[in-house]
């Protein structure tokens, strides 16, 4: 009995979660969507898991209805038994300006009936650090990173509080700050602190890390918390049943394609990397406004012809790719419809990029649950998708995830 529920807003972040919290010692699974028609996939996969991960696509949608699907959720994992409760979203707090962090956090905390949560996006290995409520990717303040130039979610603030507080029903009143010198106390310090914010009337608590050791710390001092909030790296401080469970599998044979539709800076990286050792075909939204089959065609054919090194399918391998953010939609749908005639004609592994990218491609292919198998690099593993068909074995990787190499080296460390 699943006795850890979590909602993702999308599912590069579920299954970054997942990684840790197997790390943790929850055997873990991800199941996408928990809407009734979900509801035989995922009550399935949901047994004999410690933590499920639901994993919806709600980080861009409008604000009513990511706070449904996500209640939803919520409702779902309760019905599974989960106790306990964890909204995640991007490490770099992707989030239109209406929302949906602080809405969705606000309306899970309100199901829950409790009082107080926190708020902390922190995930230092990967660069992603808080102090003093701003949000640091590298050396460089969220508003100064590439983030600013995200097609779906430009983060023009580095300012947690300020981009939270217009969010929230309170404002200012509902959010309060825990700074790094209370952090570096120790728990007590922290659980005082927040205990402290409830007491003045706040509901979300931000509160800075600079390193693992400060999510552990919190994770300790909030250990009485039913629901928290944030990036994946808090979960590490949570303790599971049992010892680091994951499936090994081979990779089976056959192409190794990539297909990207993630425009974030490491992913153009990767991109640029496999093709100076592979070979790959861009998609570009003129080319399949004009002629959406010529172009899927055309890149399923390449794919399946590509011979060992990866072939990648990408639409944005440099900033000036991005040309027209109304342009998303199309190229997820055609990566969606790339990925299901490969699997139609029998491939059995994708590295899928992009967290919007990997929702639209994971639903065409009519993938239930996934299992975590090896971890490449930090939030980042291979996966088993679950599906009416035969099990594909996936990596959906986090946009800002990931070594240049990434796409070539992965292949070599899931076989
Ligand atoms: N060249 C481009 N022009 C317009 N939109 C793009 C381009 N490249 C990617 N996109 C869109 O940007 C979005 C990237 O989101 P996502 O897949 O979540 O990547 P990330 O994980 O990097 O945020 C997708 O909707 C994708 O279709
Ligand atoms: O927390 C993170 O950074 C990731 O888990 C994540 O959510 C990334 O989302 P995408 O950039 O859309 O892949």
């Amino acid at each position: 009995m699943a006795t850890l529920g979590a909602i993702a807003d999308d599912l590069t972040g579920a299954t970054d979660l997942a990684i840790t919290l197997t790390s943790a010692g929850f055997r873990t699974t991800v199941v996408l969507g928990a809407d009734a028609d979900g509801e035989r996939h995922t009550l399935d996969a949901a047994n004999g898991a410690d933590a499920v991960v639901v994993a919806l696509k709600s980080r861009t949608m409008p604000v009513d209805e990511a706070v449904a699907v996500s209640l939803d959720a919520l409702a779902w994992l309760r019905r599974a038994g989960c106790e306990r409760f964890y909204v995640k979203y991007c490490s770099t707090f992707d989030s239109t300006p209406e929302g949906n962090i602080g809405p969705v956090s606000e309306a899970v905390l309100e199901a829950l009936d409790e009082e107080v949560t926190v708020i902390a996006p922190a995930f230092p290995a990967n660069g992603r650090t808080v102090y003093r409520g701003h949000l640091f990717v590298g050396d460089e303040p969220l508003d100064e990173s590439p983030m600013r130039h995200h097609p779906l979610t430009p983060m023009t603030d580095s300012n947690l509080l300020r981009l939270l507080e217009p969010q929230v029903s309170r404002g200012a009143d509902d959010t309060a700050l825990v700074p790094w010198p209370v952090v570096s106390q120790g728990a007590d310090a922290v659980r005082d602190a927040i205990g402290a914010a409830r007491e003045a009337g706040a509901r979300f608590v931000v509160v800075d890390a600079l390193r693992d050791a400060d999510l552990r710390t919190l994770a300790a001092a909030t250990d009485d918390l039913r629901l928290l909030t944030g990036g994946s790296a808090l979960a590490q401080g949570l303790c599971g049943p049992r010892s680091d469970e994951r499936s090994e599998f081979t990779l089976p044979g056959g192409p190794r394609v990539v297909l990207s539709g993630s425009a974030s800076r490491a992913t153009q990286g990767q991109v640029r990397h496999a093709l100076s050792s592979g070979s790959g075909l861009r998609i570009r939204a003129a080319a399949l406004r004009e002629d959406f089959e010529a172009v899927v065609s055309s890149a399923v054919t390449e794919a399946r012809a590509s011979e060992a090194a990866p072939f990648v399918v990408y639409a944005t391998a440099s900033p000036e790719d991005v040309v027209d953010t109304a342009d998303a939609p199309v190229i997820e749908r055609a990566l969606a419809e790339i990925a299901e005639r490969l699997v139609a004609a029998g491939t059995r592994a994708l590295l899928v990029a992009g967290g919007e990218t990997s929702g639209a491609v994971v639903r065409r292919l009519g993938v239930g649950s996934l299992t975590l198998g090896p971890e490449v690099d930090p939030g980042v593993a291979w996966m088993l998708g679950h599906r009416d068909g035969e099990d594909i074995h996936l990596m959906l990787k986090s946009g800002n995830f990931g070594a240049e190499d990434l796409f070539v080296r992965a292949w070599e460390e899931g076989a």
